[in-house]
């Protein structure tokens, strides 16, 4: 393990990104990973992005078009917006996993891993509070708001959007409010896929970063606009696998089957020994910005350990900004609508557990794996998202880096299609018929849906020019978010928990709390750091008070208007919204019954609880002791990154294809055989067979009729050949 530091390279494993210097002046360190050469031809992106675009846009489509043709679903402005109502657990556990799978959760999860090493994964899955207990805040929040999702059915089952509930409880004022902050949310969520999408894109093929922000969304406007939220309902689970079965390969490569790393012990002893604090750091061994040395903040130095305040810090500000993204977001409410109402808690429970692996299982291979293979990656390089491709380039070359982007891709574009979603049913609910058209048919509603997919799909394109012009990176967008929203977090979740909440309280507490925390945002880095700018203001100091005060005044001043002036609220004018066309539904009218949904509702508290309890207390106080971790330990961490990301693979490919067995069977059978239309055909002969009983006299109607009808052929028949004799 002793390296000799004065040699070059300082490490045999890594002595291709070193060089000696011409003049004999020593060890030369590359100064980037990328050094801006990307790994794959244009040829390739192009391919990626417009291929796959357009494949799942055909593709989409085409599913759409089989459940209509076999399976009888009629396609309304309902059905385009809410998909009927009526989608199984393993369905929306598949659409919470796509949807909260973003950019982000691939590239940000890496680059966290990288700058604070096993805690950075952790921290990004389960979010943080205290040093003494990082939990699992962000799997909290899905399961949380599986308690919302059940509420909804309770207190809103015709609701479309969040913010028809804000409207049917606080009124128009706090509508607009809350309406701003639900747009906020889309734009920030969507620059931030757009944002890391053209990054990888570009670093990794050379496709100019402007053509790829406008080209990416392509595909998902095609199958949105044609399928609604089926249609990214379907992609979604496409989408799912794909993502899955490349992370699997990934965490097995570095784990289990790469020449280069390929064992836990193997990572282990070369994160100790990069972490040596006789490793020289100075230029040109190593240049500022890149992994040298101790980890500052962390106990020891070392990557190896759950005690590191760098780690702390960004937990606590991915809480409050996930917090935001979550409940302000139209996206999981229109999905939570859409689950049958058996199906929501326990959808929830499946798609929190499952994404848990995402970014935990894949950047703890691939970001702690860039340690390991001690790549010089730069920060700027870090922050833009590159450490998950940087990894996977070294460790399989061309191959590694097409996977990684279609893994992006697929994470890119099945979170896009359902912000385009929640945003056209905010637009169309919110706006068009709360504002300007309130009778409005539903032929009109699925023409406006459509038409602001297709404006919103634009502008994504743009917004993603504008903040890449300006310098925005995916990291910056990540950490500033809660800011942002974070204040609408606890007003809009009171909503549904609290009949004391108030309008007024909710209005002030939304507002205030985002100017206090933007304020403190701001004045934070003025004085920590004597400018304002966009490498500033994106330090850990003044965004996590930005992001503290945003979420906690926003909570704070709504409890106190409430307490001081409660609404005692029954949630009566929250039932009472419409839907536009009134269908028969194939859901059993006990779905809706009060103690089925509040049995619900105890399971998803008893689940979530329990879950929550094991991860928040059990797991992080059994790190504690552990300190800087041992061989063993780092192996069982290993272990369970694996175990999980294979477990939670299988569960969400297999479970929707055996919930939809039938519907698939008759799909196929309707495509390949008549036996599905002659099973139609019995089922009408048995509903008019019902009928003629219940109506004795509907048989002498119909037996006169059907007397009728041959007369009149046999008329015709007679006239036509007297026709033809006299010809
Ligand atoms: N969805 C997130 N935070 O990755």
């Amino acid at each position: 393990m002793a390296s000799s530091w004065s040699q070059c390279p300082p490490f045999e494993f890594s002595s291709k990104y070193y060089h000696v210097a011409g003049d004999g002046g020593g060890c030369v360190r590359q100064t980037s990973f990328f050094g801006g050469k990307p790994v794959l031809n244009q040829g390739v992106g192009y391919s990626v992005i417009l291929g796959f675009g357009a494949f799942f846009a055909v593709f989409t489509s085409f599913l759409v078009w089989l459940e209509k043709r076999y399976v009888g679903s009629k396609h309304t402005s309902e059905w385009f917006n809410t998909a009927g109502r009526n989608v199984k657990t393993g369905l929306i556990a598949s659409v919470i996993v796509s949807q909260w799978t973003w950019a982000a959760t691939i590239l940000q999860s890496s680059n966290v891993a990288w700058e604070y090493g096993v805690s950075g994964p952790f921290w990004y899955a389960s979010g943080a509070t205290i040093q003494a207990c990082p939990s699992c805040f962000l799997l909290l929040i899905v399961l949380l708001f599986g308690i919302i999702a059940i509420e909804i059915k309770r207190k809103a089952p015709h609701a479309h959007t969040v913010c028809e509930i804000v409207k049917a409880r606080w009124g128009t004022a706090a509508h607009i409010v809350f309406l701003s902050f639900c747009f906020l949310t889309n734009i920030i969520v969507t620059a931030m896929l757009l944002l890391g999408g053209s990054a990888v894109v570009n670093a990794l093929t050379g496709v100019n970063i402007y053509a790829a922000s406008f080209l990416i969304p392509l595909g998902v406007i095609v199958y949105t606009l044609a399928g609604g939220l089926k249609a990214t309902f379907l992609a979604s689970y496409i989408h799912s696998v794909i993502v899955h079965v490349v992370l699997v390969i990934f965490v097995y490569l570095v784990y289990i089957a790469s020449s280069e790393l390929g064992s836990p012990s193997i990572v282990y002893n070369r994160l100790v020994e990069l972490a040596s604090k006789s490793r020289i750091c100075k230029e040109p061994v190593s240049h500022h910005g890149q992994s040298c040395g101790p980890a500052s903040g962390n106990y020891k130095g070392s990557y190896l350990t759950m005690l590191s305040s760098g780690g702390l810090v960004f937990g606590i500000i991915n809480i409050v900004g996930n917090f935001g993204t979550v409940f302000v977001d139209n996206g999981y409410w229109v999905s939570a609508i859409a689950a049958r109402p058996s199906s929501t808690h326990k959808g929830y429970l499946l798609g929190g557990l499952v994404w848990f692996a995402v970014p935990f299982s894949l950047a703890t291979s691939l970001g702690l794996g860039a340690l390991a293979l001690d790549l010089p990656i730069t920060e700027s390089e870090a922050s833009r998202g590159l450490v998950p491709p940087a990894t996977a380039i070294a460790l399989m070359g061309k191959g590694g880096s097409v996977l990684l982007l279609t893994m992006l891709f697929m994470a890119v574009t099945s979170a896009g299609s359902s912000e385009l979603i929640a945003v056209s049913s905010l637009c169309t609910y919110d706006i068009y018929r709360t504002y300007i058209n309130p009778e409005a048919s539903g032929k009109k509603i699925l023409q406006v849906s459509r038409g602001v997919i297709l404006a919103f799909g634009c502008f994504m394109g743009m917004l993603a020019v504008i903040l890449n012009k300006a310098g925005v990176s995916l990291g910056w967008m990540y950490l500033a978010m809660g800011v942002l929203i974070g204040s609408a977090v606890i007003p809009i979740a009171l909503m549904l928990l609290w009949r004391k909440a108030n309008a007024i309280g909710a209005i002030l507490g939304a507002t205030v709390g985002c100017v206090l925390g933007i304020i403190t945002w701001l004045s934070v880095t003025k004085i920590e750091y004597g400018r304002v700018n966009l490498d500033t203001t994106g330090r850990n100091a003044p965004m996590l008070s930005g992001n503290l005060v945003s979420i906690l005044t926003g909570g704070a001043i709504h409890a106190i208007c409430s307490f001081l002036s409660p609404q005692n609220y029954d949630w009566g004018t929250t039932k009472k919204i419409t839907v536009v066309e009134k269908e028969k539904s194939d859901l059993p009218a006990e779905e809706y019954k009060e103690e089925k949904l509040l049995r619900a509702k105890a399971w998803i508290v008893k689940w979530g609880v329990g879950f929550t309890v094991v991860i928040v207390l059990l797991w992080p106080l059994l790190t504690l002791p552990a300190g800087d971790f041992s061989l063993g330990y780092f192996t069982f961490w290993a272990v369970i990154a694996i175990a999980w990301g294979t477990i939670g693979s299988i569960a969400i490919i297999a479970l929707p294809i055996v919930e939809s067995w039938e519907t698939i069977k008759s799909v196929i059978l309707g495509m390949f055989t008549n036996d599905r239309l002659m099973e139609k055909v019995e089922e009408m002969n048995l509903r008019l067979h019902t009928i003629m009983l219940a109506i004795p006299e509907s048989e002498k109607i119909y037996l006169l009729e059907k007397e009728k009808a041959k007369r009149k052929e046999a008329s015709e028949q007679e006239t036509s050949f007297s026709a033809v004799g006299q010809a």
